[in-house]
């Protein structure tokens, strides 16, 4: 199954193993005794049968002794994709879970996020949380920052230093009754979205882009939603938000926005919805709003750790799987609590476990399923698919080199199990002591350099 055009650049690395990934048909695709090769551009220059060494060496022109051979426990997976999480709330998560959405969001989340004016506090918890996420395996970020634009330009600044794919948005609000020292002027709000796109596309981040980040309608003007959903446009760029995660927060916006016929009409009014639109949460979408999703080509990311920390809701997935909208998963640090995606994929199956205990009838995700979801849906939910999300020629080689049996580590094995086996033991029980080595765009980014 080696492709057959030739290579345009040179073959930087070439592994034999276990490589386990997703496609558009298969939840599930184990390949064994495999052999990819990675070009200097960090690309997947081919994928092919461990047979057929000798042939592959030739036309790529690399020796077999070159090759770096996985140890028996080991396996290549694609990179995780945390298509939500909160920079600044790293600083208190695991705590700060006692309290609602709205309460929770003007008791903790604003006065902790004013404090990100200062550099040097942007400085330490984005240093952290880059490198915790990256330890975890989360190849691609999309992250929030806060309302401040060179703090928000320091977070893409050390994603890139650190290698690792990052969506990041200056968050904007020009509306905030409780904590009223934590918000801007309309026209703050815009200038400064624009100087941030600019500052930070000026500095050419090979993986690193600026994402269109309103808040959530109720900490913007409809002037301000509408502002920037131009400025996505006209800049073809990325736009974040959350929607419906709460009930409390979709009455207040039925109230604020009470032309709109949903939640999701009031971002599809302000031209927020296009394909590169990724939403938190959407707990209590209706059918029809999921419908305009499918129609606009946005997505959801769904966090399930959060919508359960802060009592907030459930997402069926299932149905809007069903309604063919694109769906990542997502951390949302700190409403969720754990930075890692192996929990979001855990979260992810409980959630519909619970569904399950609901209502017998309920489709059961698969821990195959949910496995796409955190690599390849991801992928899709964030419009980088054509970049990464699973092992296809062309694609970057984003991969987390797992090793299930990882001295230290907190699975035992057994007996020899097959890779499926393997991988299922992997996401219920494993952590960064089994992700020995981790690639973003085929750098090496952990571990860390010297
Ligand atoms: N979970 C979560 N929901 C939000 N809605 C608006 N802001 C936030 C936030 O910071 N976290
Ligand atoms: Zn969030």
């Amino acid at each position: 199954m080696a492709h057959s055009n030739g290579p345009t650049t040179q073959i930087a690395h070439v592994y034999r193993g276990t490589f386990i990934h997703s496609t558009h048909q298969t939840a599930l695709q184990l390949l064994e005794d495999t052999l990819l090769g990675v070009d200097e551009d960090g690309k997947i220059a081919f994928i092919g049968k461990g047979a057929e060494l000798d042939r592959l060496s030739k036309r790529f022109g690399f020796s077999p002794s070159e090759v770096t051979q996985l140890a028996q426990h080991e396996f290549f997976m694609p990179g995780l994709v945390d298509t939500h999480i909160h920079a600044p709330q790293y600083s208190y998560t695991g705590t700060a879970l006692d309290m609602p959405l709205l309460q929770w969001l003007n008791t903790y989340t604003f006065p902790v996020e004013s404090c990100f004016k200062d550099l040097e506090v942007a400085q330490r918890v984005y240093s952290q949380v880059v490198k915790r996420t990256l330890r975890n395996g989360t190849t691609t970020a999309c992250y929030f920052a806060t309302i401040h634009t060179d703090a928000s330009l320091l977070l893409g600044k050390i994603a890139n230093d650190f290698g690792q794919r990052a969506l990041v948005g200056k968050v904007c609000m020009d509306r905030n009754n409780s904590v009223k020292h934590y918000k801007e002027t309309n026209q703050e709000s815009q200038e400064e979205t624009c100087r941030f796109i600019a500052e930070l596309l000026n500095k050419k981040y090979p993986l690193v882009r600026p994402v269109v980040t309103p808040r959530f309608a109720l900490s913007c003007t409809g002037a301000l939603l509408g502002q920037l959903g131009a400025i996505a446009k006209n800049n073809n760029l990325h736009i974040q938000s959350h929607i419906s995660e709460n009930v409390e927060e979709i009455k207040l916006v039925k109230e604020l926005f009470p032309e709109s016929k949903s939640y999701t009409d009031v971002y599809h009014k302000h031209n927020l919805l296009t394909d590169k639109t990724v939403m938190a949460h959407g707990c209590y979408l209706s059918d029809e709003e999921l419908a305009l999703f499918r129609e606009t080509g946005a997505s959801l990311s769904h966090c399930p750790n959060s919508n359960i920390s802060l009592c907030s809701g459930m997402l069926d997935v299932r149905n809007v799987l069903k309604h063919k909208v694109k769906l990542g998963l997502g951390t949302d640090v700190a409403g969720g609590y754990s930075a890692s995606m192996l929990d979001a994929v855990r979260r992810t199956l409980d959630t519909s476990k619970i569904l399950t205990i609901q209502n017998p009838e309920h489709d059961t995700l698969t821990f195959e399923e949910v496995f796409r979801l955190a690599t390849l849906g991801g992928s899709q939910a964030l419009s980088l698919d054509d970049q990464t999300g699973n092992f296809e020629v062309g694609k970057d080689f984003d991969a987390l080199r797992v090793n299930v049996a990882a001295p230290g580590g907190p699975i035992d094995m057994v007996q020899c199990e097959g890779p499926k086996i393997i991988l299922e033991k992997f996401l219920n029980l494993g952590d960064d002591r089994n992700i020995v080595e981790v690639f973003v765009a085929g750098r090496k980014v952990v571990p860390f350099a010297e």
